[in-house]
């Protein structure tokens, strides 16, 4: 059987995984690839001996993994975007595949990438970078090939998932976070965990492949769950739903929606049961309604699996020397439409507000008109008399689906009220789910 010879750069967490699953499951795999799959080369920072890599050679610079003639394709685990771009063109350039676990290299700079590797014609496989373990890049790009894509959401963070879900079991934020970090979910800066951008890394790579448009991360609304506090939790909660931290795309006449935001879902929901550091993506499509792909969103052997499925796909493209491939996003380039991202004025949602104000009459008055000067229906309210402080009261409020632009105006309106004090907080909540 050939050998088809694999350089990992970078041997942390996923280059550690990957690493594991390629010795433990070797023949396996290789019965399924049709070739085997040789790690011939890694490079990291530091060495792990804990890996026990035997004859393997190992070098500290990762160029030495693309100079290397023998290897046929180089993984990319090492992370981050600058140093990530340049490895990988540098291999592209060398006429070599890639498979990577990035998802903030092929939300920035995909469109780049995809070009040269089309030049070069190799491939660049990223299916780990989506949802980690879950191979829902596949089912998009292959599994759902008949469909038109209506909509897609999902949890998409897994370090994040794991914080609301500790959140929820009265823990702190912080002492959750160093233990996210600590199983390796987190992201190098955990920023971009709690801040939502991994999140908008990933639906900007969904959406693109669902609905056949360039990559455009710095179209992504993003919105992360470091301002969310237990109080709204437990009272989005107390009106059914639970508060997931999702990423929505969505297709309309006039646009596609891209958003990431803590997000209530009806309690009965399947995404609202989705705990700890698994994902949920939902893909709505015209032909098979509801498909639902959920899983380890991280973690190392979890992220490994896809990174070796992406390593079996090039295998045996490499094996069998043809060059028979899916196209990056789904879409052969012909096929892709400048179909225009909404601004998030456009968005179109139902939304929680908490609204701190004086206790005295007239004061519901006159916030119920001015959100009916904006059009805006209440669905339910809350207010208790026993979380009465220094006068004021929150007043909890859950709107029919409006947009955004309309919630906007009547926020700043009510903040303008005397009788008012603080922001107002506002979470979308989502009922088409
Ligand atoms: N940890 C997870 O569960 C998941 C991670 N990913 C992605 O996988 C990639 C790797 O993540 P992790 O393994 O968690 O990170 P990590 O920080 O554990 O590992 C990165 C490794 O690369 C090495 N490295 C970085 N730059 C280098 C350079 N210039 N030269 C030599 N070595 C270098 C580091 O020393 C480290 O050993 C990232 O793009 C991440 O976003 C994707 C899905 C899940
Ligand atoms: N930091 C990411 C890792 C996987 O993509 C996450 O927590 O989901
Ligand atoms: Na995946």
């Amino acid at each position: 059987m050939k050998d088809v010879n694999i350089g990992i750069c970078g041997l942390g967490t996923v280059g550690g995984g990957t690493w594991e699953v390629l010795q433990r499951n070797a023949r396996l795999i290789a019965g399924r690839a049709g070739c085997n799959l040789k790690v011939a080369r890694v490079a990291s920072r530091r060495p792990r001996p804990d890996l026990g890599l035997g004859d393997t050679p190992f070098s500290t610079d990762i160029y030495d993994v693309i100079r290397d003639p023998s290897i046929d394709v180089v993984v990319e685990l090492i992370g981050g975007y600058d140093e990530a771009r340049a490895l990988v063109l540098a291999a592209i350039a060398e006429g070599k595949h890639v498979v990577t676990a990035n998802k903030a290299l092929i939300a920035v700079y995909g469109n780049e990438i995809f070009n040269a590797a089309r030049e070069k014609n190799v491939i660049v496989a990223y299916e780990a970078g989506v949802a980690g373990g879950i191979p829902v890049m596949k089912a998009i790009r292959e599994g759902l090939a008949a469909n038109r894509i209506n909509w897609l959401a999902g949890i998409i963070n897994g370090t994040g998932n794991y914080i609301l879900t500790e959140m929820r079991a009265g823990r702190a934020f912080d002492e959750v976070l160093k233990e996210a970090q600590d199983l390796g979910y987190a992201e190098a800066d955990p920023t971009f965990d709690v801040e939502g951008t991994d999140a908008a890394h990933k639906l900007t790579i969904m959406a693109s492949a669902a609905f056949g448009v360039p990559l455009q991360f710095d179209r992504a609304y993003t919105e992360g769950i470091s301002r969310l506090t237990p109080y709204d939790i437990s009272h989005a909660e107390a009106l059914g739903y639970r508060v997931k931290h999702l990423g929505i795309a969505r297709s309309r006449e006039d646009g596609i929606e891209l958003r990431v935001h803590p997000t209530l879902v009806p309690e009965g929901n399947l995404i609202a049961k989705v705990d700890g550091v698994t994902n949920a993506i939902l893909v709505d499509g015209d032909a098979v309604g509801q498909t639902m792909y959920h899983g380890p969103g991280a973690g190392d052997e979890a992220t490994a699996s896809s990174v070796i499925a992406d390593l079996v796909d090039v295998a045996r493209v490499v094996a069998s020397g043809s060059d028979q491939r899916v196209p990056y996003l789904g879409f052969e380039s012909e096929a892709v439409t400048d179909h225009q991202i909404l601004s998030a004025d456009e968005f179109r949602s139902a939304y929680y507000l908490r609204i701190q104000a004086l206790d005295k009459p007239g004061v519901l008055a006159k916030i119920a008109a001015i959100l009916s000067d904006q059009g805006i229906n209440i669905e339910s309210i809350m207010q208790k008399e026993s979380e009465l402080h220094d006068g004021h009261i929150p007043l909890i409020l859950l709107t029919h689906t409006v947009l955004e632009k309309q919630v906007n105006k009547a926020i700043s309106e009510i903040e303008a009220l005397p009788e008012v004090e603080d922001q107002v907080v506002r979470i979308r909540a989502e009922n088409f789910l």
